[in-house]
């Protein structure tokens, strides 16, 4: 019996030489094109491999620690093409960002008989107020055009206290999994014709913004300061701060804009890296970057087989704060214990440690402004109260807890750091690198 999937099939009995050489000529080119086909394949399977994830890290830590920052860092050290591409994308969180706060003022003031700032006469609030109404809609269209959740949710908790401005209150907005906002705000105009209208309307929240921005910075000049004690949110004093500058029609958002922008993680967002920079060009670095609220903690797990590195941030600063999905546990203790956790997992057991005192400039302004860390540790009694005594305190802690609860022997590498501070972040990172390769390296020998 004849095999069916021999190639080229027997010739039928009867055929003339005409046909003979037709049906030569369309094996020929049969052949050709399946030739093709596999060079297509083989090209695709070697870019596949090429692209294969090297090096696959994991960030960790509780919410508003700062992984997400520190993947801008990464990418703008290493990836400095594509985070600069990316800048026009995030000036609407960044709009978003000031509006939010800029309405949460202008909800404490419609609710107070007595503005919360004494420097302006009330009447001129007033007048104030209803000239930056318009940021009711500019918050809408960037919420829509942002966020992983509902559209209408509004600016300010319903237990802002009147009077006080808060910044911990101003509600955050959140991205799930997938950049996919960042394409779409990178999207100019009639450049796709089938886009929805997103685009158009962040435009003309632009506009309404640049159109406010005198009397945006005239509304924050009239507020107290206000207290650094909490320190959340304090993304909305530098861009309040940076009133005028960000609202300019022609703004064009900076490295320590774009480093400042918050934009709450749903989830696990997955970034991938092409190394720009010559010792490790052409290598691709994959980014776990996950949820740090308490509700998203059980998606974790599924993402600790496999990884090269973890990098665990804990906000040193946390220590007179509370979680804001919790307000009974204090934030330093609960990163304490989920760094214990992190510590005893079995599958991040061959996992390079890295541990991140985040939040350092933070912890320093707070104790220089006169609280006491040892009220909220007692353990830390009789000790200097500043900044690097309090940190190598807790850098000596979680040094402790990673050497009883790991369950192999491992190197801990400790840095205290402030993710926004592009200089101090550049020598950190070059660090960080050269440990994640060596020790990639020897595993991959060791294999
Ligand atoms: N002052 C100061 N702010 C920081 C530092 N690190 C991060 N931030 C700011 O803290 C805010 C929260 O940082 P994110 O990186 O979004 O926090 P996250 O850990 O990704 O939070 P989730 O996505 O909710 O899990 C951002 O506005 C950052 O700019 C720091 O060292 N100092
Ligand atoms: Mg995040």
């Amino acid at each position: 019996m004849a095999d069916k999937a021999a190639w080229p099939p027997a010739p039928p009995k009867d055929e003339n030489e005409g046909e003979r050489a037709a049906r030569l000529e369309a094996e020929r080119e049969a052949k050709r094109i399946s030739d093709e086909i596999d060079r297509a394949l083989e090209q695709e399977r070697q870019e596949l491999r090429k692209r294969r994830p090297q090096t696959k890290i994991l960030l960790l830590g509780q919410s508003e620690s700062g992984k997400s920052t520190m993947v801008k860092n990464f990418q703008l050290y290493f990836c400095p093409t594509t985070f600069y591409a990316e800048a026009e994308a995030w000036r609407a969180v960044i709009h978003l960002n000031l509006v939010r706060h800029v309405n949460h003022i202008l909800e404490l003031l419609s609710t107070s008989d007595s503005p919360p700032g004494k420097q302006i006469p009330n009447k001129d609030y007033r007048v104030l107020q209803m000239r930056l109404s318009p940021l009711k809609q500019v918050e809408l269209i960037l919420t829509r055009a942002l966020s992983a959740e509902a559209s209408n949710s509004s600016s300010t908790s319903p237990t802002a206290e009147k009077s006080t401005w808060r910044p911990d209150r101003v509600t955050e907005v959140s991205i799930r999994g997938g950049s996919g906002w960042k394409a779409l705000m990178r999207k100019r105009r009639g450049s796709i014709a089938r886009l929805p209208t997103i685009p158009d309307e962040v435009d003309d929240a632009r506009r309404i913004l640049d159109a406010c921005k005198d009397d945006v910075v005239a509304l924050w000049k009239a507020q107290e300061p206000g207290n650094l004690e909490d320190g959340s949110a304090d993304h909305g004093r530098y861009f309040l701060n940076n009133a005028a500058r960000v609202s300019d029609i022609k703004y064009i958002p900076t490295a320590d804009d774009i480093l400042r922008a918050r934009l709450r993680t749903l989830g696990v967002e997955e970034y991938r890296m092409a190394m720009e920079t010559a010792a490790e060009k052409g290598t691709e670095w994959v980014f776990y970057d996950v949820g740090g609220a308490r509700s998203q903690r059980a998606a974790w797990a599924s993402y600790f087989d496999d990884v090269n590195a973890m990098i665990f941030l804990c906000p040193i600063s946390g220590f007179n704060q509370q979680l804001a999905e919790d307000v009974f546990v204090n934030r330093l203790a609960d990163s304490m214990e989920l760094w214990s956790t992190v510590c005893k997992s079995k599958l991040l057991a061959n996992a390079t440690f890295i541990l991140l005192l985040n939040k350092a400039d933070l912890l320093a302004a707070k104790l220089k402004a006169g609280l006491k860390f040892e009220d909220f540790a007692p353990s830390y009694r009789g000790r200097p109260n500043k900044a690097e005594y309090v940190a190598e305190y807790l850098r000596e802690q979680m040094m402790a807890t990673h050497r009883f609860s790991s369950p192999k022997k491992r190197q801990l590498h400790v840095h205290v750091t402030c993710a926004i501070d592009t200089n101090l972040m550049g020598v950190v990172l070059t660090s960080v690198r050269d440990v994640i390769l060596i020790d990639t390296l020897q595993h991959t020998t060791l294999l």
